[in-house]
């Protein structure tokens, strides 16, 4: 993939926030978690953190947004970091095709779930993350961890999400129930989906997950050095968010974008350039498969006028 410069990277991120503003409001904000429906419609916003240093930005790039379902992709490398391959026997790895809420896999396929991005998945990462912790020390070095990755210890939990997700997270206590009825979940539910419901609430501006995201197009290295991940765990980590990240648009998304991506029902988008840069997008309305409907075609016109994709130049 062509390394761009500074320069023309940043009329490029501009070009696509400029065509693309007239869109603002496209899709429907999610309202299944009350709170998540009063974030302004209208919210746009897109930054690119690039293996060489620099962070662009453009539009709503500095204001926090809930991260929800991009969490997944730090609890998984979290969680790969204490279990290593241990972890496969808990959760799987193919695309479930369903649904980021769906129960109906979970009975033919003995509680264990398809891969760690949809809901189920999620929860037994972080399920392995409470062993031997409290809620609160799971919870700490999940924040700790994105603090470290994005350099930037402002990063918090919006703890009204947090308790509005808690108040109306029947689904989620229902896969974990579930899942434990199988002997798949070690921990009470309401401890499990206490740190689930906290991790999904944590607020981050484009910028700062576009910066905490890039070991992933690093070689799981920060850029100033230090390993978070080993090589080959980055690219593992990269090929799951391709194939499952986006639920059962995943082949969609592929298609239109060709970049690993993780979305979260707030609207964020978090994208994979590997070698080159990390790319998040927010835009809060949704599409059908509950993933931004205007962050898609953010960044599938990105990639298109970038070049950037993980299936040739
Ligand atoms: N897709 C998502 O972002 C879902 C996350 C949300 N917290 C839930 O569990 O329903």
């Amino acid at each position: 993939m062509t390394p761009l410069s500074t320069p023309d990277l940043h009329a490029l991120v501009e070009g696509v926030y400029a065509d693309l503003a007239p869109f603002r409001g496209e899709g429907a904000v999610a309202d299944y978690i009350p709170q998540l429906a009063r974030v302004d419609p209208q919210s746009f916003g897109l930054a690119v953190a690039t293996t060489g240093g620099d962070v662009i930005t453009a539009g709503d790039a500095l204001a926090p947004f809930s991260i929800q379902s991009v969490s997944k992709v730090f609890t998984l490398a979290l969680a790969l970091g204490k279990w290593g391959d241990g972890l496969w026997k808990r959760v799987g790895r193919e695309p479930s095709g369903t649904a980021f809420n769906s129960i109906v896999q979970l009975e033919q396929e003995k509680g264990i779930p398809r891969n760690p991005f949809i809901n189920a998945g999620a929860i037994v990462v972080t399920d392995s993350l409470l062993a031997g912790h409290q809620p609160r020390e799971a919870l700490g070095e999940i924040l700790r961890f994105l603090h470290f990755l994005a350099d930037d210890e402002s990063i918090v939990v919006d703890q009204a999400v947090a308790r509005s997700e808690q108040a109306t997270g029947f689904r989620n206590q229902a896969l974990a129930n579930y899942m434990r009825a199988f002997g798949n979940l070690h921990h009470p539910v309401d401890l499990t989906l206490g740190v689930y419901f906290h991790q999904c609430a944590i607020a981050m501006s484009c910028a700062q997950l576009a910066k905490a995201g890039l070991f992933l197009a690093n070689a799981g290295r920060l850029i100033t050095g230090g390993s978070v991940v080993s090589r080959e765990r980055a690219r593992r980590i990269n090929a799951l968010m391709l194939t499952c990240g986006h639920y059962d648009a995943s082949g969609d998304f592929a298609y239109r974008v060709g970049l690993p991506g993780k979305s979260g029902v707030g609207g964020g988008i978090l994208a994979i350039v590997p070698g080159q840069a990390a790319i998040a997008v927010w835009s809060p309305g949704l599409n059908a498969n509950g993933n931004s409907a205007l962050g898609t075609r953010a960044l599938e016109l990105l990639a298109q006028r970038t070049g950037w994709s993980v299936f040739g130049g």
